[in-house]
């Protein structure tokens, strides 16, 4: 019997790769086990993800014709250990062995032995960075964003730090480094249940350009704000601690109960609503709006390194319809003279620059000024925010966003 660790491991590749399920959802499919092994294959699981195209390159002198998907996630669980995680190759190579049925144990123990003879040196001298970026993400982000593609590429080998956002007058927590933009910023690993101030509901975690759209909404206390595509609510939060009056809609259920049980927790008020926002029709017009709209989310790869296996070219495309689709409707809640902040978390064109095309008549781009967000100049040059991981690069980067800030004439 492979241990849990592995099994579990080997069911989160298979449900992301082959069924095309999210990681977090495999994540809650998985059988009850110990709390510790279920993240120790979480680790190994998100290891691979990261690095699929290394581990397979570091595979492939070994192997003669494809072997079935089963016997290459167990191959690949075994690569990553050896070469990556540092297990000893006593513990990686018979346990991935009983990963896979009886036929294939002789292959995966023979091919796992050689990779382990070479250990992390098997990784030497190959284009990490290209190898583990699948090629039309690759050649979209050239497009894009020219050379920073290997800047970006380079920024997703490693894991994201913990960010948090602070309630106003609320301490830096000890050990964190502040932000140009305010955000807290923890070591990778620490766990914001344990911190301080997480049960009084001081803090939440939102990456370091997360908060930056609801920055440049700037809401005033007693302002009427909407949040739309809210859940699990982290910019509620900023517009709702910033005093603003804050209804947020959320379409999914289940997430807009997590949006409620965050704000509790957080002490902090808003509305919430469960309804399609490209439906939705308030009583009354709004001061300000967020739109933060579902997107490819290939920003958050750091954080999420089954967006890069998961998404397709197409799906940028669908997305895209939909956000301007969902613009369009945010446009008609919006106040003559109000501002409105539509965003996104991917680095994809389609779903960022390319809106700046298309901004609805009767509203014009209100570009972000010069000082507005002291410290991340280089993230505003158009006049509108674009983050890239691999931007604030020495303190350990940030998630893809792209934001504009329109206002109604
Ligand atoms: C990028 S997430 C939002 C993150 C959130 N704004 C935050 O800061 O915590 C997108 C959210 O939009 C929701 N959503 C997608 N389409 C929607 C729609 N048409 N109307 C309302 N919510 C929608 C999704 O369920 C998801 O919770």
């Amino acid at each position: 019997m492979p241990s849990a660790t592995r099994q579990a491991a080997h069911a989160l590749i298979t449900a992301v790769l082959q069924a095309r399920r999210p990681l977090e959802e495999a994540l809650d499919a998985l059988p009850p086990m110990e709390p510790r092994d279920r993240a120790a294959g979480h680790r190994i699981a998100a290891t691979v993800l990261r690095r699929l195209g290394s581990l397979d390159a570091v595979l492939e002198p070994y192997l003669q014709r494809e072997p079935p998907a089963t016997v290459r996630q167990a191959l690949r669980i075994g690569a990553a250990e050896l070469t990556l995680l540092g297990t000893p190759p006593h513990a990686a190579v018979s346990d991935c062995v009983s990963l896979v049925p009886r036929a294939f144990s002789g292959l995966v123990n023979a091919v796992l032995r050689r990779v382990a003879s070479a250990g992390a040196a098997a990784l030497e001298g190959l284009d990490a960075p290209r190898l583990d970026t699948p090629s039309w993400l690759w050649t979209a982000w050239q497009k894009a964003h020219g050379n920073a593609v290997r800047r970006i590429a380079e920024a997703h080998q490693h894991e994201a730090p913990l960010d948090l956002s602070l309630k106003p007058g609320v301490a830096l927590p000890e050990g964190a480094t502040l932000l140009p933009g305010g955000t807290a910023r923890m070591a990778h690993g620490t766990r914001i249940t344990e911190l301080p101030g997480f049960t009084e509901g001081d803090l939440w975690a939102q990456d370091a350009a997360a908060a930056l759209p609801a920055r440049l909404l700037a809401v005033r206390p007693g302002e009427r704000a909407l949040d739309l595509c809210a859940a699990p609510g982290g910019k509620t939060a900023q517009l709702a601690a910033a005093g603003a009056e804050v209804v947020a809609v959320e379409r999914d259920p289940k997430r807009a109960t997590r949006l409620r049980e965050n704000l509790a927790r957080l002490k902090l008020p808003a509305e919430v609503v469960v309804a399609d926002a490209a439906a939705w029709k308030p009583d009354a017009l709004f001061d300000a709006i967020l739109l933060d709209a579902p997107c490819t989310a290939t920003g958050t790869i750091r954080r999420h390194p089954d967006v890069a296996h998961l998404k397709r070219a197409g799906d940028v495309t669908k997305l895209a319809e939909t956000q301007s689709r969902l613009l369009a409707a945010a446009c008609a809640l919006l106040a003559p003279g109000g501002r409105l902040v539509f965003a996104t978390c991917s680095l994809q064109a389609e779903e960022g620059e390319a809106h700046l095309e298309r901004v609805p008549e009767g509203f014009a781009l209100d570009r972000v000024r010069p000082g507005e967000l002291p410290g991340m100049e280089a993230m505003t040059v158009t006049g509108a925010l674009r983050t890239r991981p691999d931007m604030l690069g020495d303190s350990g980067g940030m998630d893809g966003f792209f934001a504009m800030r329109l206002r109604r004439h």
